[in-house]
């Protein structure tokens, strides 16, 4: 039975109990709009197998990214220094989205394909030295839905969530100090996922 509460709740909501704000807005695109962006995105965007070192060697995951910003940005991973590249139309309006959703803004995205289920990310928290500190992440979903779970860094308390096509998430406050998240491997998913995290890079 619905109570008032129900009633007048609405999105965002913070997913996280304490030490920190994770908002889920839900699907913020029509199906059209999904279907446009993940055509563009899975065909258009020059995507790279990522470069990890790994006790000593180099290797590459098959997940695949991208990195884009409004300047050429410089970035150095395991090791390696990449570039950005540049907005495109596509993305910036993206960008500009998340931007009047949040009443944030950024000047970078970190853009992730995977291909299926197979394919994840192992929980880490996203406190690069050269990201703002406290500064909002927006997370974008298109393609297969996933569960993307969260984890308090002292009490191992868990969140899990499942990130809808068209969806935004946005990560914000204490969350990367307090909370690790993933993107969990599973045998269920058999299709890609695309997903664009927008960031603010200090510089
Ligand atoms: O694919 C996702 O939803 C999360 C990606 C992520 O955590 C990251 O790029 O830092
Ligand atoms: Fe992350």
């Amino acid at each position: 039975m619905n109570n008032l509460f129900d009633e007048i709740q609405d999105f965002p909501i913070n997913i996280l109990p304490k030490d920190g704000v994770t908002e889920y807005y839900g699907k913020v695109f029509s199906d059209a709009e999904c279907e446009k962006y993940y055509q563009y995105l899975f065909n258009q965007i020059p995507w790279e197998n990522d470069e990890a070192v790994i006790f000593g060697k180099l290797i590459y995951t098959k997940r695949k990214v991208a990195w884009f910003g409004e300047k050429e940005f410089e970035y150095t991973y395991s090791n390696r220094t990449k570039y950005a590249k540049l907005w495109t139309p596509e993305l910036l309006a993206l960008k500009q989205k998340c931007e009047e959703v949040s009443c944030e803004t950024y000047n970078s995205c970190l853009l992730n394909l995977y291909h299926d289920g197979s394919e994840g990310m192992a929980y880490h928290s996203d406190g690069e030295k050269d990201l703002k500190k406290h500064g909002a992440i927006a997370s974008l979903t298109f393609g297969a839905e996933r569960k993307f779970s969260f984890k308090h860094k002292v009490s191992k308390e868990r969140i899990d969530i499942s990130l809808e096509n068209g969806s935004l998430l946005v990560m914000k406050g204490t969350t990367q100090e307090n909370w690790l998240h993933r993107l969990p491997p599973t045998t269920k998913v058999k299709s890609p996922r695309v997903n664009l995290t927008f960031r603010t890079i200090e510089e």
